[in-house]
């Protein structure tokens, strides 16, 4: 879903569902994987400069660095909405269908909401989130405990500074632990690690807290996209399917480990029923 909107801002197309077997669409798929695996990687060489001399995983030989505009440095840009537009709005509904199924009851009272406000004999648009408050706090509360990109995207510092008693010399990287602030007892005072949305019931904690899209002039430009994806994404899974665990397991949130995206270590695996909704609408 999230490959296939991205594509068609770029170029009108899509290359997942029904029209996915051309060949024009098997190589897009084919790319994809490859640039996901090799550029959603930590490189340790930003972090120890010594691994960059002996280019510790081969990493450094593949990275272009274009000096000006050209149809590759554009090229560019276009992956980089790809990268930063599919991964990520797909990565957060795993999660979240994750934290539901582990929280049945949490998951039916989603569903009630939606259920009231948009019935049973359409499917639910964009103008219906905002009235849909408790989805909307599933969806920060996942944010919270499963940071897309857990220590953001690197800064640099642009002039010498003082911080926690610590001077930060120009040039610095600069990462901020959004997964360590997001479960800081100090700021969330009410059991930090649970899976709990009503923390964010109007008159409690601001969502302003969490940095899902991190801060300042380089916060992500596509924060409307992606809450709208993220929202209508998650809303329809709830609207139109009745889910279950694949069997009395309880469902792991194990992390998977060495990326910028915050992956699940294993893939969700779940049950799901279409629901009288899609039969009425289809
Ligand atoms: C759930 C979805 C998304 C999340 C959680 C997310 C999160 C983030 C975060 C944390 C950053 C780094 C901000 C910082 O360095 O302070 C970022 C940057 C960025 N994001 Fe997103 N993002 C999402 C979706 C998207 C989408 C859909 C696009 C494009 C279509 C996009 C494009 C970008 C770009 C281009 C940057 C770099 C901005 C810059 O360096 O100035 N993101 N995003």
């Amino acid at each position: 879903m999230t490959s296939n909107i991205i594509m068609r801002m770029v170029a009108g197309k899509r290359y997942f569902g029904e029209d996915d077997d051309n060949e024009e669409a098997k190589k897009f798929r084919g790319v994809m994987n490859e640039v996901i695996t090799s550029t959603g990687v930590l490189n340790p060489a930003d972090y120890f400069p010594v691994f960059g001399w002996i280019d510790y995983k081969g990493i450094e030989k593949n990275l272009a660095r274009p000096e000006y505009y050209t149809d590759v440095v554009i090229k560019g840009i276009i992956v980089v909405m790809l990268l930063e537009g599919t991964d990520t709005s797909a990565v957060i509904i795993e999660w979240a269908m994750t934290v539901l199924l582990k929280h049945p009851e949490k998951l039916d009272k989603a569903r009630a909401e939606v259920d009231n406000l948009v019935g049973n004999n359409r499917l639910i648009n964009k103008s219906d989130l905002s009235s849909l408050p408790y989805l909307q706090n599933i969806i920060l509360e996942t944010f919270r405990l499963f940071p897309v990109a857990p220590m953001s995207l690197p800064h640099e510092s642009s002039r010498d500074f003082k911080l926690g008693g610590y001077d930060i010399p120009r040039g610095t990287m600069l990462l901020a632990n959004a997964w360590a602030i997001q479960r800081d007892p100090m700021v969330w005072s009410d059991d930090p690690t649970s899976f709990k949305p009503e923390r964010f019931e109007v008159g409690k904690v601001g969502p302003t807290k969490v940095l899902q899209f991190g801060m300042g002039r380089r916060s992500c430009p596509s924060n409307g996209l992606a809450q709208r994806v993220v929202g209508l994404g998650l809303a329809s899974l709830i609207q139109c399917f009745q889910w279950r665990r694949i069997d009395e397991a309880l469902v792991d949130l194990i992390e998977g480990e060495g990326a910028i995206v915050l992956s699940k270590c294993v893939p969700l695996e779940a049950k799901c029923k279409a629901r009288d909704v899609l039969l009425n609408v289809l």
